[in-house]
């Protein structure tokens, strides 16, 4: 057996997809083949999970058919509303409250008592009710926090835009609906990520598809990962105030030793094709409102970081100012990036039933050996 110790299981292989690929040093994506640019310019986020979930792109019968499937599966239990009211009277972390709301869909759910968990059929109901309850989910527990009532999900909008509509009681215009889809298309799947992978662990011992994506939420909330979005936005709102020069900003966090949310990544050599699409989005938003501060600021620092430490800038750099000037609350950048997420987690956690084996590694043990043992009374 090898001996070599992998850190981080960095460039370690430990499983064979055919979701998406990363070439991390020419900054390409695709998701089944389909480059992320021609995804995110053409397709729904409905779309691609059926892309993601189904092998092919469907067929305008099958698109209407799988999204409205979805659609009905958008309302939520009275209990599901109870818990959410519970955890927003707490004033919950809006991730620790996502994690534990997914957890309890299952309790929902009427497949949760079929024993096989990798029955194809059964995962295809859970995933489209996991995946189209949580934007419903995420809305109320928003409202209720503010003191505002959970506003009903409508079957007639897409995902988005409904996910929109529940937040601020008000159907989105086209610009607000295009951009929120055009960023869940961006987010949904990318490869072997902390996440995913948490997920694929926890499914690789025959846990079912609900402990899998409840593991995968948790993964994604740290800051090393998912988390880095609102750490993003939280910087650029503290250069501002600061009114100090953004790069003297930046570099005086350098010196400091902290990490700059929104850059570096494992895979990536150079910029995250995602990162360019979303400041493309940053600058267009930044424009229509009349005031690009935002944009600039975060250009102002990627040039900085790229030239002193050679770091580029990840997704979660330029989806911050795209979701703030859509309106977004900083705190569910977070969750909202789980809305999309899910849809790869599943489409994972499928691939690993599909072919399972459990995950798990070595570790080398560097602890003492041969200790004598003492007699609690004499320590
Ligand atoms: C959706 C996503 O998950 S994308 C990633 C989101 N996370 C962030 O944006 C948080 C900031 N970024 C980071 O912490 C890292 O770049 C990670 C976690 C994304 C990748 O980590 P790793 O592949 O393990 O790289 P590692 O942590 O070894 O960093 C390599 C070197 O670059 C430096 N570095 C990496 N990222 C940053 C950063 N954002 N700011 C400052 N320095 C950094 C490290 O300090 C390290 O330098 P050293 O070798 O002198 O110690
Ligand atoms: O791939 C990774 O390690 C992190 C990332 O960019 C993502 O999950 O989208």
């Amino acid at each position: 057996m090898a001996d070599e110790l992998k850190r981080g299981l960095e460039g370690v292989l430990v499983a064979e997809s055919e979701l998406s690929h990363i070439d991390g040093d020419a900054g390409r994506l695709i998701y089944r083949g389909y480059t992320i640019e021609d995804l995110a310019r053409n397709a729904s986020y409905e779309e691609v999970l059926y892309l993601l979930w189904h092998g092919d792109l469907p067929t305008r019968e099958e698109l209407d058919s799988f999204s409205s499937s979805m659609a009905e599966e958008r309302h939520l239990e009275a209990g599901a509303y109870d818990e959410i009211r519970e955890l927003a009277e707490q004033d919950e972390e809006p991730m620790a409250a996502l994690r534990t709301v997914v957890s309890s869909f299952s309790a929902y759910d009427p497949d949760s008592d079929v024993e096989d968990v990798t029955d194809e059929d059964v995962n295809a109901r859970k995933g489209r009710r996991i995946t189209a309850k949580i934007p419903t989910a995420l809305a109320a527990f928003n409202r209720l926090r503010n003191g505002e009532e959970p506003v009903e999900p409508r079957e007639d909008l897409g995902h988005a835009a409904n996910f929109l509509y529940m937040l601020n009681d008000e159907e989105p215009d086209e610009v607000l609906a295009e951009t929120f889809d055009m960023a869940l298309v961006l987010h949904v799947d990318h490869g072997l990520n902390a996440s995913t992978f948490s997920a694929m662990v926890t499914a690789s011992t025959l846990a079912e598809l609900h402990s899998a994506i409840t593991s995968a939420v948790g993964t994604l909330s740290g800051s090393l990962h998912g988390g880095a979005n609102a750490n993003v936005m939280k910087m650029l709102k503290e250069v501002d105030d600061s009114d100090s020069d953004p790069t003297e900003w930046v570099k005086n966090a350098l010196d400091e030793g902290r990490r700059v949310p929104g850059f570096g990544h494992r895979v990536y050599n150079v910029k995250d094709p995602r990162a360019k699409i979303l400041g493309e989005k940053s600058e267009e938003l930044g424009e229509a409102a009349g005031d690009t501060k935002w944009y600039e600021m975060s250009v102002a620092i990627e040039e900085y970081i790229g030239e002193e430490k050679g770091l580029a800038p990840n997704v979660d750099f330029y989806s911050a100012s795209t979701y703030y000037q859509m309106g977004i609350p900083i705190d569910i950048y977070t969750p909202i990036f789980a809305l999309s997420r899910v849809g790869g987690w599943i489409a994972h956690v499928l691939e690993q039933y599909d072919d399972n084996r459990l995950i798990r590694p070595r570790a080398r043990y560097v602890g003492d050996e041969d200790n004598e043992w003492v007699d609690i009374d004499e320590r």
